[in-house]
């Protein structure tokens, strides 16, 4: 029964309506409870108030539903509806989060409704509904008919903030990949629905073994778009006469775009292994050579976790967390640099160029959440963690800067 696994005693709920405050939390008892007046904000009297949680077995379902209801939501709900994330969970218990949507609908027409009606018959989805009398709120399994036989009133308990943001619950094999294995089943489960899957797999099977042996010094390259990293890597190819990598390597570059367009778990298990196969690359190549890589783990991770994690730099996992370490399986570097410009002289770069910028890409120019949180990210993945550089000078100036770490850190 879809409601025994929606609210299991114990369950926060957490609502983000605004992402400069903490989202709100609240839980359910079956005796009224009074409303804090943080919760009058989001439960007063504004209408018509309903919660969709997506509730399907299989997680590549679940996380195309998601996917698919969230583009649902905001491409048919009117503009006097408020749509916003919303998360049931059990605090700190790893994978327990449910994720779904609040709708708060001020408008007069039935079209949210008809809408949760819809998604509602597909049984991939939960929808409840809220009532409220005086200080008292409750919530309900909603049907458009009448309430669902043997729902009885749920009371919305205010409850304090969780101690670790819901969001950073579920990143593990979901948003980032910590074994080689891990991201390779996600594709494996994938090949009927997306099959590109496949030839992806077959690239990646095909990949000598990662050997790591005594072999020149590996140095990643990493930052935000236009911090400069196309620029110096290829100088650095240059003057220490090293092989160039990037990850995600060329060979997937027919593939990236409809990955792109994935939900979350689908496409960081295809860049997960994406730096998998750059593993093999560098391996290879580090036995005749320097090798020199643009992007690779440090990437994958900061990239996805910020964007797992809803509002603000607080709510990202904290520093020394597990979430920061780098996969055993995966091949090391040996210095790992992080270009850093300030957001100004980033843009500036960025209109110079001209390129089309990627969804995320744009993501970063318009929500400096996000922006921060990803440089955040960079900065607390560890084993190895990366040399911040301030590359904000000339190329000239930042080549020779970095060529000065690269001696002192790796003897070249
Ligand atoms: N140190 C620098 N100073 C000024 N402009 C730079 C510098 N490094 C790169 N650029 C310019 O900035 C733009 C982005 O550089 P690029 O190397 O493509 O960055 P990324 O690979 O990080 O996206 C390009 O037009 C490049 O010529
Ligand atoms: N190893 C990598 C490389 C890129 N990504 C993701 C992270 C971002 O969404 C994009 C950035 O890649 P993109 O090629 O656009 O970046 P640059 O143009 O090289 O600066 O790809 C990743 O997850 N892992």
């Amino acid at each position: 029964m879809l409601r025994r696994a929606m609210f299991r005693c114990g369950q926060l709920c957490s609502v983000e309506f605004d992402l400069r405050a903490e989202p709100l939390y609240f839980t359910l008892s079956s005796s009224p409870q009074v409303l804090h007046h943080a919760h009058q904000q989001l439960f007063g009297d504004c209408g018509k108030l309903f919660s969709l949680h997506v509730q399907c077995a299989n997680r590549i379902e679940k996380a195309q539903t998601h996917a698919e209801i969230k583009h649902k939501l905001s491409s048919t709900l009117s503009r006097d509806c408020d749509v916003f994330e919303a998360s049931s969970f059990i605090p700190d218990v790893a994978n327990s989060v449910v994720k779904g949507f609040f709708i708060r609908d001020k408008s007069t027409t039935t079209l949210s409704e008809d809408l949760l009606n819809t998604l509602r018959q597909s049984e991939r989805v939960c929808v409840f509904s809220y009532k409220r009398e005086g200080q008292y709120c409750w919530q309900e399994l909603w049907s458009p008919v009448n309430q669902v036989e043997g729902s009885e009133r749920q009371y919305i308990t205010p409850a304090a903030a969780a101690e670790h943001h819901p969001s950073t619950l579920n990143i593990r094999n979901s948003d980032v990949f910590y074994s080689m294995d891990e991201a390779y089943k996600v594709l494996q489960e994938c090949t009927d629905i997306i099959p590109e899957s496949k030839e992806v797999l077959k690239l990646v099977d095909e990949q000598l073994e990662t050997s790591r042996g005594d072999g020149f010094p590996v140095i990643v390259i990493e930052g935000l778009d236009a911090t400069g990293k196309t620029t110096l890597t290829e100088a650095l190819r240059e003057s220490l006469n090293a092989t160039l990598l990037k990850s995600p390597p060329q060979c997937l570059a027919p593939f990236r775009q409809r990955f792109d367009s994935e939900p979350p778990l689908i496409r960081r298990a295809f860049y997960a292994l994406g730096n998998y196969i750059t593993a093999a690359h560098i391996g290879k190549e580090s036995l005749r050579a320097p090798v020199i890589v643009d992007r690779y783990w440090h990437s994958t991770a900061a990239y996805a976790i910020a964007t797992a994690v809803g509002g603000r730099v607080e709510n990202l996992p904290r520093p020394g967390s597990e979430l920061y370490q780098w996969p055993e399986d995966l091949l090391q570097p040996n210095l790992v640099l992080l270009l850093t410009v300030n957001p100004e002289e980033r843009l500036r770069r960025l209109r110079d160029r001209g390129q089309d910028k990627t969804v995320e890409e744009a993501e970063l120019e318009i929500n400096q959440f996000f922006r921060l949180k990803v440089e955040e990210a960079y900065k607390r993945i560890q084993n190895p963690a990366c040399i911040i550089v301030d590359a904000s000078p000339s190329p000239q100036e930042v080549l020779q800067q970095v060529q000065h770490l690269i001696r002192n850190k790796c003897h070249l």
